[in-house]
């Protein structure tokens, strides 16, 4: 069997271990147990139609004396591409817009409040390819462009907040970014997020497209909590993650587009450790599907949804579209955060201090030798 068969690790483990081992192994490798989310059936039947994976999971918090629960649903939606990469590039677009409109009226049908794309959804992974031409041509406006009008259309549609990545042509200065929209459930563009960090390993060529972000570590304050988007190769910087919690995110999503061979040991403990550290959800969405334009690997999806106490959702398949549901409550993030203290115990100033010094190029590590 090829790497790109492989359905999950989750099945695997299913189909072949006996049920009480199948419970501690899985306790062991994802923590306290998410529960099914009981998901409708006209959702689960639409979904079956349009050929995608629908799951739903619960996290769970200690109900409080003084706070209500604060109960929310994420949405994460993984895809591959639905016209070759050849195919004139509205129509490759306009067929992802259908694409990912019938998986969000699917996530409405389960009472998502915050759905989230995949990194640069609109387009193939182009950037492995070195061309500049067609695949700049998929760069739109972040305020005024074709995809984010059609967010706008979804959100205000069915009351829900939008996280949508796209190719950024920012036309006054003609440079490109990675980025993330964030459309409020008001149909408002509530800002954007620029993807800080630009691979440079592999076939990742992306630094010849667009430019590091600019936009800082924004946390945008939505009707459903605080949230922040750490965009595919941040996630490999764990003072990236801490910088979005240090601002107060709650949840903080990782639209991404990787390969198997390159990433997939790292990706199911980059996005959890960062809820563990920083007393947070974490949201890690990966693209499914085999680049066959260029000889790239299989992206393999997987996405899954990590808690602050260490615990994460099964994830989706290697290689079909999804949707995961996720509930979660947002009380979890301070009641662990006052079990663990991890944020309170950081030594901030002292780190700051050091790593001031760190960073100058006349710096002298504290070595002590004999
Ligand atoms: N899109 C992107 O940044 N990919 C880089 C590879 C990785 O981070 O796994």
């Amino acid at each position: 069997m090829s790497s790109c068969e492989f359905e999950s690790l989750e099945k695997c483990l299913e189909s072949h271990l006996p049920e009480a081992e199948l419970t501690e192994v899985k306790h062991i490798l994802f923590g306290k147990e998410t529960k099914k989310l009981d998901l409708p059936s006209c959702a689960l039947e639409a979904a079956s139609e349009r050929d995608f994976e629908l799951k739903g999971y619960r996290f769970e918090a200690v109900q409080e004396q003084l706070r209500q629960p604060r109960r929310i649903r994420v949405g994460l939606i993984q895809h591959r591409i639905v016209l070759p990469t050849d195919a004139p590039i509205l129509d490759q677009i306009n067929a992802m817009h259908t694409r990912v409109g019938e998986i969000v009226e699917v996530a409405a049908m389960c009472g998502v409040n915050v759905v989230c794309f995949q990194e640069t959804w609109t387009m193939p992974f182009a950037f492995c390819t070195r061309e500049k031409e067609p695949w700049t041509e998929f760069a739109e406006s972040a305020e005024e462009g074709n995809t984010t009008r059609f967010c706008q259309e979804l959100a205000k549609k069915y009351n829900m907040v939008v996280v949508s990545p796209i190719l950024e042509r920012e036309e006054l200065h003609g440079t490109l970014w990675n980025t993330a929209v964030v459309i409020s459930n008001s149909g408002n563009v509530l800002g954007k997020s620029r993807k800080t960090h630009i691979p440079r390993i592999g076939d990742f060529n992306e630094s010849t497209y667009y430019m590091e972000g600019n936009t800082g570590h924004t946390v945008f304050q939505t009707q459903f909590g605080k949230i922040a988007v750490n965009i595919c190769y941040g996630r490999h910087h764990p003072l990236n993650w801490f910088m979005y919690s240090m601002n107060g995110a709650e949840i903080i999503f990782n639209p991404s587009a990787t390969v198997g061979a390159l990433s997939e040991p790292m990706w199911p403990i980059e996005a959890r450790n960062a809820a563990i550290a920083n007393h947070c959800f974490t949201c890690a969405i990966n693209r499914v599907g085999t680049v066959t334009h260029h000889d790239f690997g299989h992206f393999y999806g997987s996405s899954y949804v990590a808690a602050p106490d260490g615990s994460r959702t099964p994830g989706l398949s290697r290689t079909r579209d999804g949707l995961l549901v996720v509930e979660m409550d947002l009380n979890l993030n301070r009641q662990i955060s006052d079990k663990w203290s991890f944020k309170m115990t950081g030594r901030y100033a002292e780190y700051a201090e050091e790593l001031t010094k760190a960073v100058r190029h006349d710096f002298k590590p504290n070595i002590m030798k004999e």
